[in-house]
């Protein structure tokens, strides 16, 4: 029995940790740490953004309208923020982690915990995201801890309350992540399994992408229905195949990110596909979203991850033929609609 593990609330800790990334979802985990009671520095690279999150608790271009706990602080030096830290929380986009990790190997503290808030699949390697900071850091999986679940980081900035998923191989490490960033208003639950809680994040973006697609062809509630639910179908086919738990897929990781980022609009990924869907190109897509989709890259790791695998992902490579080979949003339907008959299930 592995599904996610009630955690009791933490009691306050003086945990040091370094996040990097002040973006939407860096500058929010990193407030929910310091409301959790560690000290918390965030690494940006922007010089404004990181000054005026030190110096007047606000990051107005990622989390605009909040207080941040005024005990945070951001610096341009990640060399600086990591070294001493006990945890290494990384939010930056996927694609980006392994060169930006490879850079601080060297100074990670020798038992420090990375937590990946990433949900994504590197392009070329197919690798997971803690796959990845285990190679570029050199630790091993007992020192990695994986965040995942339904966790929209403007509700949680207004510290509405949610649930998440830790995951590690380590149940150890595991209670250490989750008790650094247990409140009032974010429940983290241990799981471990890491291979599924993972897989989950970065497909759930895939699936937003051909929901909002949908939507934004102006198709209905049945419609979405059908994605989310054979969505999480293929996730669930893909992670088995890869050795994944099958109780994680109906959890929060599965099931309970799947439907927050497909019926929010503050989701980039059904942000980015209803554009899509409404008939801008992908560049304009992107333009007009904003923020890191990372749906949109991953869709295609993550087809090349299941095609090496033998995995039927068909929404999935939906979206890769919309996105990134030109198929014409109207030809989307029919290609998930006029595939020979099947029997319901995995
Ligand atoms: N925003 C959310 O609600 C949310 C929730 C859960 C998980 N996530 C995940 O967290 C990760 C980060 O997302 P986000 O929402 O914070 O993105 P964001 O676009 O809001 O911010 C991205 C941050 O990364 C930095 N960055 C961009 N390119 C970089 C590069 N090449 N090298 C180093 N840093 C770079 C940006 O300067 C910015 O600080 C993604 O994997 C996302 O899927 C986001
Ligand atoms: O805005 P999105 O689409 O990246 O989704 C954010 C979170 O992953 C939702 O849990």
């Amino acid at each position: 029995m592995t599904a996610d593990r009630d955690v009791p609330l933490a009691q306050p800790h003086a945990l040091r940790a370094a996040v990097l990334g002040a973006g939407s979802w860096g500058t929010t985990f990193a407030a929910v740490m310091a409301d959790a009671g560690c000290e918390v520095t965030i690494w940006g690279r922007d010089e404004k953004v990181c000054r005026t999150i030190t110096e007047e608790h606000r990051n107005e271009r990622y989390v605009p309208g909040v207080d941040l706990p005024a005990g945070i602080t951001a610096t341009t030096d990640a060399r600086a923020a990591v070294r001493g830290a006990d945890l290494v929380v990384i939010a930056i986009p996927s694609q980006s982690a392994r060169a930006t990790l490879e850079t601080l190997r060297d100074v990670i503290e020798p038992d420090a915990v990375a937590v990946s808030l990433m949900k994504g699949v590197e392009l070329g390697t197919d690798r997971r995201m803690s796959q990845v900071v285990a190679e570029s850091l050199g630790i091993g999986p007992e020192r990695i801890a994986v965040v995942s679940g339904p966790n929209l980081a403007k509700e949680i900035a207004h510290r509405q309350p949610t649930a998440t998923v830790v995951a590690s191989t380590s149940e150890e490490t595991a209670q250490l992540v989750a008790k650094a960033c247990a409140s009032s208003y974010f429940r983290p639950y241990t799981n471990p399994d890491v291979v599924g809680v993972e897989l989950c994040g970065a497909v759930k973006n895939v699936i937003a992408l051909a929901v909002g697609i949908s939507q934004g062809r102006g198709l209905g509630y049945n419609t979405m229905a059908t994605v989310i639910t054979r969505g999480l179908v293929e996730i669930t086919r893909l992670g088995l195949a890869l050795g994944a738990d099958a109780e994680t897929f109906p959890g929060l990781a599965g099931m309970g990110d799947l439907m927050a980022t497909c019926a929010s609009p503050d989701s980039r990924n059904h942000t980015l596909g209803n554009h899509i869907g409404r008939g801008m190109t992908l560049e304009e897509a992107i333009a007009a979203t904003g923020g890191t989709a990372e749906g949109v890259k991953s869709s295609r790791s993550v087809l090349e991850l299941a095609d090496s695998l033998g995995v039927e992902m068909p929404i999935t490579h939906a979206v890769v033929r919309v996105l990134h080979e030109g198929l014409p949003v109207d030809d989307l339907a029919a290609l998930l609609l006029a595939r020979p008959h099947k029997a319901e299930g995995v």
